[in-house]
């Protein structure tokens, strides 16, 4: 086992912030940690990092114990912060060199690295450029392959693709499964559901600070075999109508994203004419039934949306 998480509990003043969180990762699986704002990713992962000391339970990192001092666990971990972090003023080959050189390498395998590290985050032909002259996403793949530079065993993304244009977005995600191809082991967090399903080969679900649940994603779709989904696209949408759906006894849950709502319902009550008699008058556009995906497994076992939240 590469990482354990134990019934971790931390707190911040009077918020738990961890409660009771456990997971398990296995060397060269990509983990995608999921949950809407303030379920407690960042702190989970600060606390694997050793950045923040836990109150309760332990956590161990490539069989030694995470204690905040062990500097050996702290140099085989890549983090990627949610935050871009890279001087302004250094150029990117200058960046990269500068973090190898945190992390003890020597001169030439750092002048090695950074030409295979460069390659992989597709920055080879503007290294010498300062990154103030490049773009947002620019910016983001630099700080990734700073994370990257020392070949860490564990590489760990807080939500690398908040803020950046789709070409970027679409170009990590493609590194992120060929680094996932090559054996490295990553947790990656998101709040977009398809970049998760796209790259992870095993997915846990976090809410008020607890993994409530982990499986790959067959395995989560099978947790929610019973419900059925329905997608109802109207013309006007309203909060009102969401809230009378809610309340609806034979109704689990319902979203609304854009003028969609997506209600999910147990299998074989007939409620679908109960449905529509409450959004007759907002100009019903279309009705459908449709299989489950991620986006479902995790509105049915949170109540909650993660897209709602989502900043950028
Ligand atoms: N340094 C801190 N001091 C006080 N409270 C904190 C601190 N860090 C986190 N919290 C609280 O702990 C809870 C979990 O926060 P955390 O940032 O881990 O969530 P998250 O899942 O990463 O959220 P997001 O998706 O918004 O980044 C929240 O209620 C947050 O306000």
């Amino acid at each position: 086992m590469l990482l354990q998480v134990d019934e971790v509990i931390k707190r911040f003043g009077s918020t738990l912030a961890l409660d009771c969180c456990s997971m398990q990762v296995e060397e060269g699986e990509v983990i995608g940690l999921l949950g809407p704002n303030g379920a407690g990713k960042t702190t989970c992962i600060r606390s694997i990092i050793g950045l923040i000391p836990i109150d309760e339970g332990s956590i161990t990192v490539f069989s030694q114990k995470q204690d905040g001092k062990n500097r050996e666990i702290r140099r085989n971990i890549g983090y990627v912060t949610q935050e871009i972090t890279i001087y302004e003023q250094m150029s990117g080959r200058d960046n990269l060199a500068f973090f190898a050189s945190l992390y003890g390498m020597d001169k030439l395998s750092i002048a090695n690295r950074i030409e295979e590290v460069a390659q992989i985050i597709g920055l080879e032909g503007r290294l010498d450029d300062k990154p103030k002259h490049y773009s947002g996403g620019m910016k983001r793949r630099l700080n990734i392959g700073c994370a990257l530079i020392h070949s860490p065993r564990l590489i760990i993304m807080d939500e690398p693709t908040v803020g950046i244009d789709p070409q970027s977005r679409s170009f990590i995600l493609r590194f992120v499964k060929q680094l996932a191809r090559d054996g490295s082991t990553i947790i990656y967090t998101s709040h977009y559901i398809e970049e998760v399903e796209a790259v992870a080969s095993r997915i846990y679900i976090m809410d008020n600070g607890h993994m409530i649940a982990q499986g790959t994603l067959p395995e989560l779709i099978a947790r929610i075999q019973g419900d059925h989904f329905i997608e109802v696209e109207v013309r006007i949408a309203s909060e009102e109508k969401k809230l009378q759906l809610q309340q609806l006894p034979d109704v689990k849950e319902v979203a609304l994203e854009g003028n969609r709502y997506r209600i999910v319902v147990p299998g074989g009550i007939p409620v679908l004419d109960k449905i529509v008699l409450i959004l007759s008058e907002q100009g019903l556009v279309t009705i459908n039934t449709k299989q489950p995906n991620l986006e479902d497994v995790f509105l049915t076992l949170t109540g909650k949306q993660l897209r709602d939240e989502v900043q950028s």
